[in-house]
């Protein structure tokens, strides 16, 4: 599989980066469209991906986008009960699910806690899984993936040095997260590189230094944000304060 190399983009705030990113957002999704009649997008938590959300609510842009032929995933979540606030998907259907003509049979959270499987969470990542796989056995290659990085350089809910970064398969379970809440569910590196397109966002001097290692050969094991590329394109998008350490090559 190939991986592209990651290209930089910085604007002058978070503001800025988010309405930009939100902007982009609606562009890359409308080419999908028209070029393969639907688009998918995998959306990240986190302060700068839910402020892309909420930026995307507020555009008159946001139109341009076929609602009812986008299907919408999550990178990661935090395995709690549903409308929990500290749950991704919470935070990502008030900013902007809520809000647009979605199909809600394209909309696919992760499992929380009060569902199906309860709290096992290795039940709960196996049946995201096969949600990803569908009927055809193939996990989608997302024509946008976003990911928001730790200040510790992770992404999505893969954190330095926790064994859920050497899972193989498609959803991992992750136990022992430094940041709470401590079980979280995500998707793993394989299917992270399967993305067309891999955005990473950051904003905020707390980040300049997990960027900077990620553009510098991190080991992904130590730097997960160094292991995130997409096929086609990789970029960064970053206000100016989290691209302070970013290498000059
Ligand atoms: O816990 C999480 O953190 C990361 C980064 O969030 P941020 O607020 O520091 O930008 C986020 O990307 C991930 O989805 C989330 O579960």
């Amino acid at each position: 599989m190939t991986a592209a190399a990651p290209e930089v983009v910085v604007h002058p705030g978070a503001d800025v980066l988010a309405a930009a990113v939100a902007a982009r957002l609606v562009a890359s999704l409308t080419d999908a469209q028209a070029a393969r009649g639907s688009a998918s997008v995998v959306l990240t938590g986190g302060g700068v991906g839910t402020s892309v959300l909420a930026a995307l609510e507020r555009s008159p842009a946001r139109d341009a986008i076929d609602w009812g032929r986008l299907d919408v995933w999550w990178g990661d979540e935090r395995f709690l009960p549903s409308g929990d606030p500290e749950r991704n998907e919470t935070g990502a259907r008030e900013a902007l699910l809520d809000r647009v003509p979605l199909d809600p049979a394209r909309v696919h959270p992760m499992p929380a806690t009060d569902g199906p499987d309860g709290d096992d969470v290795d039940k709960a990542a196996a049946r995201y899984a096969a949600e990803l796989r569908g009927s055809d056995g193939l996990v989608p290659s997302f024509d946008v993936l976003l990911l928001g990085i730790g200040p510790d350089a992770h992404v999505a809910s893969l954190f330095p040095g926790n064994a859920a970064l050497g899972d193989e398969g498609v959803v991992t379970a992750v136990r022992d997260s430094p940041k709470p809440p401590p079980t979280r569910i995500s998707l793993t590196f394989p299917v992270l590189r399967a993305a067309r397109e891999v955005w990473v966002l950051a904003a905020g001097a707390g980040k300049a230094e997990a960027v900077g290692r990620s553009l510098s050969g991190a080991d992904p094991a130590e730097a997960p944000a160094a292991g995130a590329r997409g096929r086609h394109r990789t970029l960064f998008l970053l206000d100016a304060a989290a691209a302070a350490e970013v290498p000059r090559s």
